[in-house]
């Protein structure tokens, strides 16, 4: 028979939000060794390549004209990671930060046209309005910008190599106002805020910290 706090987890889907290199993937990484989650990553390996393709590196070399192509990928592939069936799962963002962060950031920097923003703005309501894509907590991953740069310098990703500090100085402020100020888009879910800009060890520490209420998500 299953104990109660196993019952508590049936259905249950945590979306680790935060800025690019905050962490995201070293959480999963570890909750996922640590307990029975199921554990899905962004599927950036995609965004990547499609078709011989590198939609991402596109974006970053010129974001006016592939940021739509980017973000209709990112949209689809992360739509995808939402309707896989697993019981409880903790997922690297969600389609909701791919939205109300990186295509918002495009638009209100004047880099995607108006109408590359209606026509992903007009996706995104139907596939939300259409499709139930339930999320139980939002767990963010607070840091600072500089925190950031420093990870993603240290990451050495190719394609992201191009990225000033203001662009994650951009990203920050809008998650900022996603979900600490509550004052941009709507909230799919509670958020559990946990520091980041601490040493892995510190961080591990804090996870250990938060467990019971990550994984109490299910009755909240
Ligand atoms: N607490 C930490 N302190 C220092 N470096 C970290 C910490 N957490 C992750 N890193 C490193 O920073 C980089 C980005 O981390 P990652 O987990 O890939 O972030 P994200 O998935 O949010 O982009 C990686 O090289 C990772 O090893
Ligand atoms: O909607 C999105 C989501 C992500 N990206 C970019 C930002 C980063 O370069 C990668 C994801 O990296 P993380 O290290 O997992 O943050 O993809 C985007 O442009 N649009």
């Amino acid at each position: 028979p299953k104990s109660q706090s196993q019952l508590n987890l049936i259905n249950c889907t945590i979306c680790i939000e935060g800025n690019i290199a905050s962490g995201k993937t070293t959480c999963l990484e570890y909750f996922g060794k640590t307990s029975n989650i199921e554990v899905l990553t962004e599927p950036v390996s995609k965004w990547r390549n499609v078709r011989g393709h590198n939609p991402l590196a596109l974006m970053y070399q010129d974001p006016e004209r592939w940021g739509i192509t980017l973000q209709t990928y990112v949209q689809l592939t992360m739509l995808d990671r939402h309707m896989l069936s697993s019981p409880v799962r903790m997922m690297e963002r969600s389609i909701f930060s791919a939205k109300y962060i990186f295509v918002e950031n495009l638009f209100k920097s004047g880099k995607m046209p108006e109408v590359d923003y209606a026509v992903l703005s007009e996706w995104f309501d139907w596939l939300t309005t259409n499709i139930s894509i339930p999320v139980d907590l939002i767990v963010y991953l607070q840091t600072s910008p500089q925190t950031c740069h420093e990870r993603l310098k240290q990451r050495c990703r190719e394609e992201e190599k191009v990225i000033p500090l203001e662009y994650l100085e951009s990203i920050h402020q809008l998650y900022e106002d996603w979900l600490i100020k509550q004052s941009s888009s709507p909230l799919p879910a509670p958020v559990l805020v946990i520091p980041a800009d601490y040493d892995l060890q510190k961080m591990l520490h804090q996870y250990e910290e938060s467990r019971d209420k990550i994984l109490a998500a299910s009755n909240l």
